[in-house]
């Protein structure tokens, strides 16, 4: 049984396209860096521990399968988490401003006998953004609960210019590399036409 350990509804809504039935396991692992910790190694060891304590909870069946994920944006080795308030959130956009910066989104999936892991960096790509732009955008409330306090998905897109990488990815779970990770446990990704329909009444 494959269960996702995230609050995210993004994570929800990007590991349904796969076609496998999973269940949710609501947890809250604390995200902090370590002084001097390289960033990708923290966002690979925040979805480890997201995994790791996801299958705790639910250790009593045997074939539980546990994914976890962490998607962290990182301008000049500096990490950007989700901003804390609509200031933090403004300094993050004025920062990301006109520049490139990554993406890292670490994916693992564990079993009571398994760890294994992905990781994909994305490269984007922002426009000069005005202050009139970003003080619109942090008016709006897409940039709450995101790292690097914008959402691809929705109308920061018109922010970028440039993603050399998973679009996915930057959304919170790279769809292939997650596919992969699950062909390595012998779960294949199921398409939309071998799925079996939901009865309606
Ligand atoms: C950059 C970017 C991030 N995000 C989101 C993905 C993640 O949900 C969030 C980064 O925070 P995370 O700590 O990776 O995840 P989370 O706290 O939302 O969920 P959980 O730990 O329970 O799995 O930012 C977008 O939705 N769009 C974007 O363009």
């Amino acid at each position: 049984m494959l269960y996702l350990a995230s609050q995210s509804p993004r994570r929800r809504e990007l590991l349904g396209r796969l076609g496998l039935p999973f269940g949710i396991i609501d947890l809250d692992v604390p995200e902090q860096r370590a002084p001097g910790e390289p960033a990708e190694d923290y966002v690979r060891r925040v979805a480890r521990e997201k995994a790791g304590a996801g299958l705790l909870k639910v250790m009593a069946n045997p074939a539980a399968l546990v994914l976890g994920s962490d998607t962290e944006v990182v301008l000049d080795d500096e990490v950007f988490g989700k901003p804390r308030d609509a200031e933090d959130a403004a300094g993050m956009l004025r920062r990301l401003s006109g520049r490139t910066h990554q993406v890292i989104s670490a994916v693992s999936l564990v079993s009571p006998s398994r760890e294994r892991q992905t990781v994909s960096i994305s490269q984007v790509t922002f426009a000069a953004l005005s202050a009139a732009q970003i003080d619109a955008y942090i008016g709006g409330d897409q940039w709450q609960g995101k790292a690097g306090a914008y959402a691809i998905q929705g109308f920061a897109e018109t922010f970028i210019t440039r993603l050399d990488g998973s679009y996915s990815g930057v959304m919170g779970l790279p769809v292939h590399e997650t596919a992969q990770l699950l062909r390595e446990f012998g779960l294949e990704p199921v398409p939309p036409a071998s799925r079996t329909p939901v009865a309606t009444p």
